[in-house]
């Protein structure tokens, strides 16, 4: 049986977790859904570890990362130690986040960019785990925003 790990963290400022479990369960009725939840997107990465290590096959970590240079930087050491971790397992690891500058200052907005991010990457990794991703290639497809379409 298929395995998914979600790593969410206390910093964001949506229950992206939350979401994304509930959107595993509606497209992939049967997998078991892993949760491990880390104070910051630094630890997602022990997170995500931890999840593989339990028999996971894949895991979408949500981030949520703020605005200044320092929470920048640590997205960019986050990211790396994504990329080295599925390097060293062979994983999926879908690395999901979202900028506390992305709302323009409008919370609604964010938290819609938030929930249409994490439902819309969710099906990119069911789809991506069912090898069903080519049909959808060059179309312009956007997460957390409107879909931008394909150039024809
Ligand atoms: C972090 C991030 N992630 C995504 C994503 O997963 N999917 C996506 O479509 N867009 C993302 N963006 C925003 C893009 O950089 C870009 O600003 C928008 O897609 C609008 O074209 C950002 C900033």
């Amino acid at each position: 049986m298929t395995c998914i790990g979600v790593v969410d963290t206390t910093f964001a400022r949506v229950n992206m977790g939350a979401v994304a479990i509930d959107e595993i369960k509606n497209l992939l009725p049967n997998a078991t859904v892993k949760r491990i939840t880390v104070p910051g997107i630094k630890n997602t990465v022990w997170g995500a570890l931890r999840l593989i290590r339990d028999g996971c096959d894949a895991v979408i970590v949500l981030g949520w990362v703020g605005p200044t240079p320092v929470d920048k930087y640590s997205y960019l050491a986050t990211s790396i130690g994504l990329m080295q971790l599925q390097i060293e397992t062979g994983a999926l690891i879908l690395d999901v986040t979202v900028h506390e500058e992305e709302g323009g200052g409008d919370e609604k907005k964010l938290k819609e960019i938030a929930l249409d991010r994490t439902r819309k990457h969710v099906w990119n990794l069911v789809e991506m785990l069912r090898g069903g991703l080519e049909r959808y290639a060059g179309k312009g497809l956007r997460q957390g925003y409107p879909h931008a379409g394909e150039i024809i």
